[in-house]
């Protein structure tokens, strides 16, 4: 579509700025609270609340204090809510066998969400990161992280995952063919409704850094994601993974990090018309709360700008640490 324009005076763009109320008349785009999906912390004990110094304003909350705020989450409207468990370093193995325990953090996380706010989806997080000593999202052996033992361990950890409640499995493992497997194996233990939205794209970044703190993985870590996760200097590569993880049964797509690979969101939206996520992780999350902090810019402007910027780039939602604040600023 090539836009039409007539020449001054006959165009004057500034009509249609000049009051709010005409603003909001020729508005292309529109950010609600149904296009966010809430991450959130949690932690082992009972009543804790526990910040997350390099994320200001998140905390790791205990599984009692996650179901409160998902009851909180779902009178405001929020429509899911993802979880990502902060694991206790005696609880990492070499194996992994936490990842798919019926009782591990998350799945208890679940099972409590679910009895409390049961209109809240579930989103859940697969990948061997929290548990794994060293700190990698699959296994590893002789320093390489291997692909097809690690699909095996991601379907136990997915099927584990569904029968706690799990509405929606969120592979970010980015392993090969891990989307195939875990569809088969939830349509073979009866699951047919559980969905999953693929960390599709997602890029070897390192704007993960915060997150790592709050899960507790920044120490585990030895080396680099990147021969797993994707190269930042890559777009036809995104593309590629977008239609893969469709045709092996991914029900929703997503792009991570967020606002750098915008560009890579209307790719994906354009290409596929599938419903699209970005995931607003925890670095971009930082930075707007740390130039906050220091009054260099209006934290909430901004915060409200940038994920306005993924509804623009063609996103369905947003992964953001935002939710809960942007959604008791949309309800007025
Ligand atoms: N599989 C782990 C995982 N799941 C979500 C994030 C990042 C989220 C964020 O930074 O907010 C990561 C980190 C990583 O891949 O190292």
């Amino acid at each position: 579509m090539k836009p039409t324009i007539a020449p001054y005076p006959a165009a004057r763009a500034r009509r249609t700025r000049q009051s709010e109320g005409i603003r909001g008349l020729v508005r292309e785009n529109v950010l609600t609270v149904n296009d966010m999906i809430w991450p959130v912390f949690v932690r082992d004990g009972e009543g804790i609340e526990e910040p997350v110094p390099s994320m200001p304003g998140v905390v790791r909350r205990s599984v009692d204090l996650i179901a409160k705020a998902a009851v909180e989450a779902q009178a405001l409207g929020i429509p899911a809510i993802c979880i990502f468990p902060y694991t206790d370093a005696s609880l990492k193995t070499e194996d992994c066998a936490e990842a798919w325990n019926p009782d591990n953090l998350s799945n208890r996380a679940i099972r409590a969400i679910k009895a409390a706010a049961p209109d809240i989806a579930v989103m859940t997080d697969v990948a061997l990161d929290p548990y794994n000593i060293n700190g990698h999202d699959g296994y590893v052996e002789n320093g390489e992280i291997v692909n097809d033992r690690t699909i095996e361990a991601l379907v136990k950890m997915t099927l584990a995952q569904a029968d706690a409640g799990a509405d929606i499995i969120g592979p970010s493992d980015m392993m090969d063919g891990r989307i195939g497997a875990m569809r088969q194996a939830l349509e073979g233990a009866g699951h047919h409704n559980v969905m999953i939205l693929s960390y599709a794209a997602k890029y070897a970044s390192a704007f993960y850094g915060p997150f790592r703190d709050a899960v507790g993985a920044s120490g585990a870590l030895t080396g680099d994601k990147k021969t797993y996760q994707m190269d930042p200097a890559n777009g036809n590569e995104a593309l590629r993974m977008i239609e893969r993880d469709l045709t092996e049964g991914a029900d929703m797509v997503m792009v991570k990090p967020g606002m750098p690979y915008l560009d890579i969101c209307r790719r994906v939206k354009d290409g596929f018309g599938v419903p699209t996520y970005a995931y607003q992780v925890s670095g971009e999350y930082a930075m707007v709360q740390a130039a906050a902090q220091n009054g260099w810019i209006d934290g909430e402007k901004v915060m409200l700008e940038s994920l306005m910027a993924f509804k623009r780039a063609g996103c369905d939602g947003v992964l953001t640490y935002f939710a809960p604040a942007v959604a008791k600023i949309l309800q007025g």
